[in-house]
């Protein structure tokens, strides 16, 4: 997909490599724009706990401002778990190159999070790009599946 606009965001945790795949995506012929939601080092709120950063990533792509995210914590689990909590946000925890495959074309995720304390720095910025590239097909077997969560919230 071309033309992405792409959320990325951590808590201090994640900073390094949120601020890691910044760097990437903005130079990322396949995105239009990096949307960096924090945190930042330096600034007062600097702290900010992972939920509110999965929040506001969630609800950017719920409101039509952002297509996807790419969101980091010490895990990756507390920001999938925020994430997941806004209406209609498919957030998955991904560490692996098949299962970020297939948190696109088997789970249709708009959210990848990734554990700054789980993975190295350089597969964590492969696994960034290799996701971006990955489309959900809605004519393949996997959309019936998808559309049994989107029909149990109502969107
Ligand atoms: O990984 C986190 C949440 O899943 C976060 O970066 C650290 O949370 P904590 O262990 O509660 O400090």
């Amino acid at each position: 997909m071309s033309g992405l606009r792409i959320v990325l965001g951590s808590d201090e945790a994640g900073v390094d490599y949120k601020d890691a795949v910044v760097r990437d995506l903005e130079a990322d012929p396949r995105v239009a724009e990096v949307i960096d939601i924090g945190v930042h080092r330096g600034d007062d709120d600097f702290a900010k706990p992972y939920p509110y950063v999965g929040l506001a990533a969630g609800q950017l792509i719920r409101d039509g401002q952002a297509d996807r995210a790419i969101l980091f914590c010490g895990t990756g689990l507390g920001v999938a778990i925020a994430a997941n909590k806004v209406e209609g946000i498919r957030a998955a925890t991904a560490h692996d190159s098949f299962s970020v495959e297939r948190s696109v074309l088997s789970n249709n995720c708009q959210v990848l999070t990734m554990g700054q304390r789980v993975v190295g720095l350089e597969l964590a910025r492969r696994l960034a790009k290799e996701w971006i590239g990955y489309t959900f097909d809605p004519a393949s077997s996997s959309a019936a599946k998808v559309k049994v969560l989107s029909d149990y919230e109502g969107c």
